[in-house]
Order: structure tokens, then sequence, then C-alpha cells
């Protein structure tokens, strides 16, 4: 039996627990500081144990993952290094920064463990075991960044162990890692933030705006609902990039100010064709890290019943949908329905399913 202890059963960590929990030979542990999260932990099903206890919780291991905001991962690191584990015990995290954390994790002495720096570059806006699901990782890319001192098979047994997870596995170097995650993850957070923020308060004087901001503005601003902790502790851990991305960020803005200033459509043009070329070069279905849901755009007259029409024969073929929603519903345009999947598979049944009807695309 391969015993899985995890730190923090929230929506990482518990995703995690619903890939391991119930495959042969494997017994996953849940910790929680809260009695009232222990109790919700076996409640919802998604531990085979749980506890309070720190010490309990690492004894039996063969695994751990830490699962806690990253601002606590030294930490409890720092804790797990100073208990006995069992022999060759892989000890790995989920944080999203990872040059402090190795840092940190290779000045400790793990005696006969090994510690191996891990992200996975999936996840949502949402938090919480409430959210988990054993299929937040499949097609993601999950970054482990294993240093020098440990051994190629204790690499490979954590690699295997994460088969359960559906992802492709990456190595890279951590602070490789932050210099990219950054910019493709933690700057995006950012600007999402401050432009949704830039139009609440134009919203307090003019209710309009939040009225008609619909369509791209919430696509590119999902993220910015994301949970205020993780996040400050993020943006903090990966200070020195992002705030190099902050002011390369400052550059590319005054840039865009120029060129308006000046008239200048060529130079607006230009860059609206180079963003082009790189984004259609973006492989469309794997999911990245700024999670990519399988979607499915219909265009449909607008007449009464058609969404119900639509869902049930979906229902009929058994296919679920994650999410549904109405882009445009004018009455001088036809609307758009956009359905979201929970993967590639059921995401092609519904095409099949719904083209010779409808006008159907990604
Ligand atoms: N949210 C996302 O999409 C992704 C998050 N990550 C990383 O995964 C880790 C966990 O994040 P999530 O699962 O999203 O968060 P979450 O809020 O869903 O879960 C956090 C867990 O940590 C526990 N915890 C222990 N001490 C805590 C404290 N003092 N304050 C708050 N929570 C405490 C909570 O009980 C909870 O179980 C973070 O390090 C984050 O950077 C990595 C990839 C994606
Ligand atoms: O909601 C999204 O698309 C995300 O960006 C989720 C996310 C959050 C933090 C990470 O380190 C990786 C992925």
């Amino acid at each position: 039996m391969t015993t899985i202890t995890i730190y923090g059963v929230g929506l990482m960590g518990g995703s995690l627990a619903l890939c391991f929990r119930g495959k042969p030979d494997l017994r996953v542990v849940g910790h929680s500081h809260s009695e009232a999260s222990v109790k919700k932990y076996k409640e919802r099903g998604v531990v085979d144990y749980a506890t309070t206890s720190f010490e309990e919780a690492a004894a039996e291991a063969d695994f751990i993952f830490v699962c806690v905001p990253v601002g606590m991962v030294e930490d409890y690191l720092n804790r797990l290094s100073k208990l006995p584990l069992k022999p060759g015990c892989v000890i790995t995290d989920v944080g999203s920064t990872k040059a402090s954390i190795c840092r940190a994790a290779d000045a400790m002495d793990w005696g006969s463990s090994y510690f191996i720096g891990g992200h996975p570059m999936a996840g949502s806006e949402r938090s919480g075991v409430e959210a988990a699901t054993p299929l937040l990782y499949e097609n993601a890319f999950y970054v482990l960044t294993p240093g020098k001192h440990v051994p190629e098979s204790v690499y490979e047994s954590l690699v295997d162990l994460l088969r359960y997870t559906r992802a492709q596995i990456v190595r890279v170097e951590a602070s490789q890692h932050d210099d990219i995650v950054g910019a493709i993850s933690h700057l995006p957070h950012i600007i999402a933030v401050a432009l949704v923020n830039q139009v609440a308060k134009y919203n307090e004087s003019d209710p309009l705006y939040q009225n008609l901001a619909a369509g791209g503005f919430r696509d590119i601003t999902r993220i910015a609902a994301s949970e205020p902790v993780i996040w400050r502790d993020i943006l903090l851990n990966n200070r020195e990039v992002v705030l190099r991305l902050l002011s390369e960020w400052k550059g590319q803005m005054e840039s865009f100010t120029a060129l308006v200033e000046s008239g200048s459509g060529e130079g607006i043009e230009e860059q609206f064709r180079q963003s082009r070329e790189f984004r259609n070069q973006i492989p469309e279905r794997r999911k990245g890290v700024l999670t990519s849901l399988f979607d499915l755009y219909v265009d449909v007259p607008d007449h009464p019943g058609i969404i119900g029409e639509i869902t049930t024969s979906l229902g009929n073929e058994r296919i679920n949908l994650s999410n549904i929603q109405i882009i445009e519903n004018r009455a001088d345009v036809p609307g758009i329905l956009r359905l979201s999947f929970r993967n590639e598979e059921d995401m092609d049944r519904a095409a099949k399913l719904l083209k010779p009807e409808y006008h159907v695309h990604a």
C-alpha cells in the first residue's frame, strides 16, 4: 500500500486527492489545521483519512503533497524536514512559484527523504475543496523542478504516480519556470484585476458599464475573480520577476499611447498583426496555465425554446455540459450560445451532433 498525504485539501490538493483516491494500492490522507475542514474532507469522501495532526498525517506517507498558499509552503516544508518521515519519502508542492521555494528546500536537511518542486499548470479562479475535480489536470502541463541531489529513480517514482492526473510532466529549472509563469500567468492576473477595477470605478457613476460588459470583457477578466490570498502570496513571492514584467508592461502601454496620440493607424495595425500571428500559433485544445475550456460556439436563431432543444439533445446522448452562456441575444443579431465541456471528447461529440442543424464553430 502506498500512502499519499495531502496538506491543504483545497482546489489543487482536493483535485489531486480525487485523482489518487480509489486507485489500486493507494491510500490518501488529508491534513487541515481546522477541525471543520477535516470533517468536510471526510463527508465529501475526497480522502480515505483526514486529521488535524501535522505529525500523524506525515507518519506513514510515501508521498507528501504540500498544497497550501505559496506564503506558507516554506514553513510546512521546514516542519516536515524535522519529522521522522518514512525513509525514501518524496515531498513535493504545487505552489505557483518555484525559485524561492526550491532554494529554501535545498537548504533543509531532508535526511533519507527527497524534495521535488512541482507546479501543475492548470487551475481555475475557484477555490476550496468544493471546486475540486479529478479532471482538473487532464491534458495540462505539470512542471517538476527536481534539484541536483534527487536520484533519477526517485524523480521517476513521482512521475509514475502523477500518471493518475493525466497531465503532461515537464522538467524545468525553477528560475526559468518563474520567468515564464510570471509572463503568462502572473502578469495577466494583474492586468485583469486592474482592468476590472478601472471599469468598476466608472460603473459607480454609470451602472450601464456593468450591464454592457459582456463577451470579450468577461473572457479576458475571468481570472480577476481569483482567490485573493492565493494571489497575494504568488505576486509577493515572485516579486522581482513581477516588478520587471510590470515595468515592461508600462513600456507597452506607453508605446500604445504614442501610436494613438500620433494617429499612427499603421502602427496600431502592425501591433494587432503581430499579436494575431503569435496568438494563432498557440495550440487551442491543450489546457494551458490559463485554463482553456473546451468551448463550442453555436449560432442560434432567436426563437423560443431553442436552448432547451439543444441541451435536451446533448442530454439524450449523455454529453455533459460544464457551462452554458448566451453571448449575444439582441433582436437585430443572431444569438451565440457558448457551450463548455470538460474534455475534448465531449466537445467533439457535441459538435458532431449539433452540426447538421446549427452553425457550430470552435
Ligand atoms: N488556484 C489555482 O488555479 C492554482 C493554484 N496553485 C497553487 O496551489 C496552492 C493551493 O491553491 P488552491 O488549491 O487554489 O487554494 P485553496 O484556497 O483552494 O486551498 C488552499 C488550502 O490550503 C489550506 N491552508 C492551510 N493553511 C492556510 C492558511 N493559513 N490560509 C489559507 N489556506 C490555508 C486551506 O485549508 C486549503 O485547503 C497554492 O500554492 C497555489 O499557488 C497552483 C496551480 C493553480
Ligand atoms: O484560472 C486560470 O485560468 C488560472 O490561471 C489558474 C491558475 C492559477 C495559478 C496557477 O499557478 C496556474 C493556473
